[in-house]
């Protein structure tokens, strides 16, 4: 990052005030009497009644509308484990895209914890006071046990953001983008560049899309995955092929896909002109892809090209998936955030791609035009309709799953933030 926008990210968070987030009051505070509501006397009233009835804290308090963003600073984006305290810009970030994209409050919590089962133990004793929780940037393998623990324990949504909403994103923008390289999934030779959380979750679900596991060759830092090895974790031996292949360079041979789930900077020039004609290179990995989108774009023009990062254009960033996925579940009080939901969600995402996009998202990104391409296979942030067509696809496929505890909301589909009840 070049010493002016470094300082510019400083500054934007440390002035005006420290920080992106703070917490508002909802009620009237003026008077004696609105104290004597909201604190004692008052308040006794709805504590009897929760006590009476738990599903009334979703009435007397912010619980349905509040989710915890949990991380223990492991795996913080491509930063590495530098420890809960330094992932908090992040999970303060993460609050403030739930906010202004779906109207959800957060608050962002950073564990210490020395295990995965001290860091299961910790959230599960605070989930009560949520309506969601939103796993973020812990490391694999541990982020696989704690997220299933914390869904046996937890009557809420929990899901990890860096599994599942990276998946969902990367799903929809595959599918797109292997239709306009007139490639078909289950043809496609894949090479996944990474064999952590957001690489098993990304590969699994293109698996359920179509993709064979023949044709997949996931690597870690010691090099392609293959049935000779013998120091797998059980989330990466799922991956392992026969094959001769040993290094990136290797893999990238002949390859239709290359999605980067990994570090900066980690594939060539050499390796990405050795792919097949027309390929898509996904590479994912924040805040620096796997290769600068300038050398990928002038080492060949058949390619198409995303990266995490805002300001290039094809966006693959788990920010389409978990404000909207959150919204329908939390509108529909989901338990879980269940495949039937994810699928939903991938779909929507996909097909919003192809619809004419409206004035106010062109305004939003400098007049700049776009249209269903090579440069436009997803869509953007910025976008309100993610709102009305990828919350309602969830909420409906939650309903129509049974793991919904009201109906598909009256209120649906919502056209902005202000419509959220
Ligand atoms: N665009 C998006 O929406 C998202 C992007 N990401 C990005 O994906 C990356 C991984 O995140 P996450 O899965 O959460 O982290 P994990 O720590 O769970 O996994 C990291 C994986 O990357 C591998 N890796 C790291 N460096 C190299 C290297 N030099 N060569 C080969 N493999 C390497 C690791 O290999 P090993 O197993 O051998 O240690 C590990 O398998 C990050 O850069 C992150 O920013 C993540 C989520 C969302
Ligand atoms: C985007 C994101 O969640 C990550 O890079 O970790
Ligand atoms: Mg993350």
């Amino acid at each position: 990052m070049s010493e002016d926008k470094r300082k510019a990210a400083l500054d934007y968070h440390e002035f005006p005030k420290p920080g992106k987030l703070s917490v508002e009051i909802t009620k009237p505070t003026a008077t004696s009497r609105d104290l004597a509501l909201a604190y004692s006397p008052g308040v006794a009233e709805p504590c009897r009644e929760i006590d009476k009835n738990p599903e009334d804290a979703y009435r007397y308090t912010n619980k349905g509308n509040l989710v915890a963003v949990i991380s223990d600073g492991s795996a913080i984006l491509g930063l590495g484990n530098l420890g809960p305290l330094a992932s908090k810009p992040v999970m303060e970030g993460k609050g403030v895209l739930f906010k202004r994209f779906a109207g959800i409050d957060v608050f962002d919590i950073e564990v210490k914890s020395e295990s995965p089962q001290a860091f299961i133990d910790t959230v599960a004793r605070i989930a009560d006071t949520f309506g969601g929780i939103n796993l973020e940037d812990i490391k694999a393998p541990e982020c696989f046990e704690i997220e299933r623990e914390l869904i046996s324990k937890c009557d809420i949504p929990v899901f990890h953001d860096d599994q599942h909403g990276t998946a969902i994103v990367t799903a929809a923008g595959m599918i797109n983008a292997l239709e306009l390289q007139d490639k078909r999934i289950e043809d496609a030779k894949i090479v996944c560049l990474g064999a952590g959380a957001a690489a098993v979750a990304c590969m699994k679900l293109l698996i359920s899309c179509g993709a064979q596991s023949q044709n997949l060759y996931m690597l870690d830092r010691k090099g392609v995955i293959h049935t000779g090895r013998d120091d797998l974790n059980q989330y990466k031996a799922m991956f392992a092929i026969e094959t001769d292949k040993r290094t990136l360079a290797d893999a990238c041979d002949g390859a239709d896909v290359f999605v980067g789930l990994s570090g900066p900077d980690l594939l060539t020039a050499d390796m990405l002109k050795s792919m097949a004609p027309n390929p898509v290179v996904f590479a994912c990995s924040n805040p620096d892809p796997e290769i600068k989108p300038e050398l990928a774009l002038e080492t060949r023009d058949d390619l198409i090209l995303a990266t995490g990062r805002s300001d290039y254009p094809n966006q693959v960033n788990n920010v389409l998936g978990f404000p909207f996925i959150f919204r329908g579940a939390l509108d529909v009080r989901a338990s879980v955030i269940n495949e039937e939901m994810k699928v939903a969600a991938v779909h929507a995402l996909r097909e919003l791609a192809k619809e004419p996009v409206p004035e106010d998202v062109i305004q939003a990104y400098d007049g700049e035009r776009f249209e269903f391409g090579k440069n436009y296979i997803i869509p953007k942030p910025m976008d309100k309709r993610l709102l009305t067509n990828v919350c309602a696809a969830v909420a409906r496929a939650a309903v129509d799953s049974g793991v919904a505890r009201l109906p598909y909301p009256a209120h649906y589909p919502l056209e902005s933030i202000d419509d959220i009840k």
